[in-house]
């Protein structure tokens, strides 16, 4: 559609029955998942479609992890009796299939918005009034608008900083650095030193305290820890960056508590994201923030302004892909398709990190289970062993696996994984716990053997 401006008339405002400023896993969901009732909709995107998952996130990481196990798996290929010689690593030629993918899928989410007829509007949104949002000097109204605005990644505020990348750059790099340092203790920090790690770069990871992941089962963290220690990542424990000084040879300099780090080719800072809430006039139509700039919403996703929702990373809580594209999805059912209740339930959410071996979880840490419930009122399950994948060769990684239950009736209400497979292990876990499954109802189903998930349902 093109608009046609009058010198002395104002652009016409265009009306919407739904507006969705964003378009990532969040945005594209709901608004798709709306338009199937006969809404009319549209979304704002001021980048690339598809968002953090499609671009920056989840898929050019997963196919970075893959590069990783494969380098992992070559490795272990002697062990089962091949002989190969590896001549070398070509960083840049999964760079560019990974570019060439993206830009594929970039294209299909367009497509995709045009087959479900939801119009695309390209610019920067930000609200005018609790009906109107401007895009490039051109109104829009709608009577239900959802931000859907994602958020970005923290650099911290010390001299020198600005010399580092965060995980948006991981993603520009044209060649494989020989000396990394990475900055931070959650998801991104293990996945990308991790990444790091696998491919042979000399990596180092600088944490605050004593082991990655804290947030975590306790079993979780220290395996982690150790497991990133055995895959050749140094972890550089209760250090933090002081200044960064770029020198004439393009290397870094970092000065920490703990001593100079020299000869440093690349600086990732993974030390949290921030919510895109500031820069999209929330305080012209007076939506609540809390103090992390995160949008307050109720359990149905509504802001504090009536016709207002927001969903996903700009929330602050479970920054998942599935989290938006779920949240979004029983919204569309709830404004627009009689779903009058229909919320997603944040409880039981399962998640995988994407270290080396994986970690899968879902529910309650230990400690958080004996907070709500009491230590007397607990019976833990767990298994430490080692996949018989590793049984003819030198190195072991071990599985630890643990399940948490409630007594009297032992309703599994958390279970903690790190090992090979655990990836993909989880999700019918989870669904198993999402119904409430006792350890009794786990052990009732019949073992796979011989499997690493088959100990879940074997633990006495
Ligand atoms: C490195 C990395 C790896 C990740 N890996 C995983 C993973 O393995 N699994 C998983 O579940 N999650 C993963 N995540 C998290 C996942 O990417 C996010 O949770 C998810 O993308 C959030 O979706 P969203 O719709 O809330 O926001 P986003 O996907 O961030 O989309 C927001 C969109 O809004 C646009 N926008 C912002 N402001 C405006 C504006 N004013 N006007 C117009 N457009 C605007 C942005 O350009 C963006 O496209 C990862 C994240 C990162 C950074
Ligand atoms: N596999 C998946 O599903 C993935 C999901 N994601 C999502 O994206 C979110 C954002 O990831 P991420 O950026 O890793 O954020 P996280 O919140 O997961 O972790 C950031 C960590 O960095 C540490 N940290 C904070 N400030 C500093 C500082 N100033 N200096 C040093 N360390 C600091 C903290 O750990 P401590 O307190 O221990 O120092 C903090 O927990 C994740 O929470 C997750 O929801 C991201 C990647 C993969
Ligand atoms: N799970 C499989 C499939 C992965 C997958 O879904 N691939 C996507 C691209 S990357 S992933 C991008 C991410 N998709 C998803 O998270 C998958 C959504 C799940 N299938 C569902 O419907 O809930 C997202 O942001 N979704 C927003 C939205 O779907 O509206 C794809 O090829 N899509 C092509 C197509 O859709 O035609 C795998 O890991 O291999």
């Amino acid at each position: 559609m093109t608009w046609r401006f009058f010198s002395n008339m104002a652009p016409v405002v265009k009306k919407f029955d739904l507006l969705v400023l964003g378009g990532g896993s969040g945005g594209l969901a709901t608004a798709r998942r709306a338009a199937e009732f006969g809404v009319k909709a549209a979304v704002v995107e001021e980048g690339r479609w598809g968002g953090t998952c499609v671009n920056v996130g989840c898929v050019p990481k997963k196919v970075m992890y893959n590069t990783a196990v494969h380098a992992e798996f070559i490795k272990d290929h002697k062990g089962y009796g091949f002989d190969v010689d590896v001549r070398g690593f070509d960083w840049g030629a999964v760079k560019k299939s990974r570019d060439a993918y993206i830009k594929r899928l970039n294209g299909i989410y367009e497509s995709n918005l045009e087959k479900s007829n939801v119009e695309k509007i390209v610019g920067h949104a930000a609200f005018i009034d609790s009906q109107t949002v401007d895009v490039s000097g051109q109104k829009y109204t709608a009577d239900h608008i959802i931000i859907a605005t994602g958020g970005r990644p923290v650099v911290p505020d010390l001299p020198g900083a600005e010399h580092g990348i965060t995980s948006d750059g991981f993603f520009e790099l044209e060649d494989l650095p020989e000396k990394v340092v990475v900055v931070g203790a959650g998801y991104i920090a293990v996945e990308l030193a991790g990444i790091f790690g696998a491919l042979g770069v000399d990596t180092s990871l600088l944490i605050r305290y004593d082991q990655v992941l804290r947030t975590f089962d306790g079993m979780i963290s220290k395996t982690v820890t150790e497991n990133l220690e055995t895959g050749g990542v140094k972890v550089v424990r209760r250090t933090q960056v002081s200044n960064v000084v770029k020198e004439e040879d393009g290397t870094l300099t970092l000065a920490t508590n703990s001593g100079i780090i020299d000869k440093v080719d690349c600086l990732l800072w993974a030390i949290g994201r921030v919510p895109n809430s500031d820069n999209i006039g929330l305080d012209r139509v007076g939506v609540s923030v809390d103090k992390h700039q995160n949008i307050e919403v109720d359990e149905y996703q509504n802001t504090n302004i009536k016709g207002i929702y927001a969903l996903g990373d700009v929330c602050g809580r479970y920054l998942l892909t599935p989290v938006a594209i779920a949240a979004g999805r029983r919204l569309a059912h709830r404004l627009f398709d009689n779903k009058e209740n229909w919320k997603l339930d944040y409880n039981n959410i399962p998640t995988v990190v994407f270290s080396h071996p994986p970690v899968g979880t879902v529910g309650l840490t230990e400690e958080e289970a004996q907070r709500k419930y009491g230590q007397d009122k607990l019976k833990i399950y767990t298994s430490n062993f080692v996949p018989m994948y590793y049984s003819v060769l030198e190195h072991k990684m071990r599985c630890n696996m643990k399940l948490i239950c409630v007594l009297p009736d032992e309703k599994v209400v958390g279970l903690h994984m790190v090992g090979q497979g655990c990836d993909e292990m989880l999700q019918g876990f989870g669904v198993a716990i999402k119904m409430g499954a006792t350890k009794a109802q786990f052990d009732d189903c019949v073992a796979i053997h011989p499997t690493s998930a088959e100990e879940l349902v074997t633990m006495r």
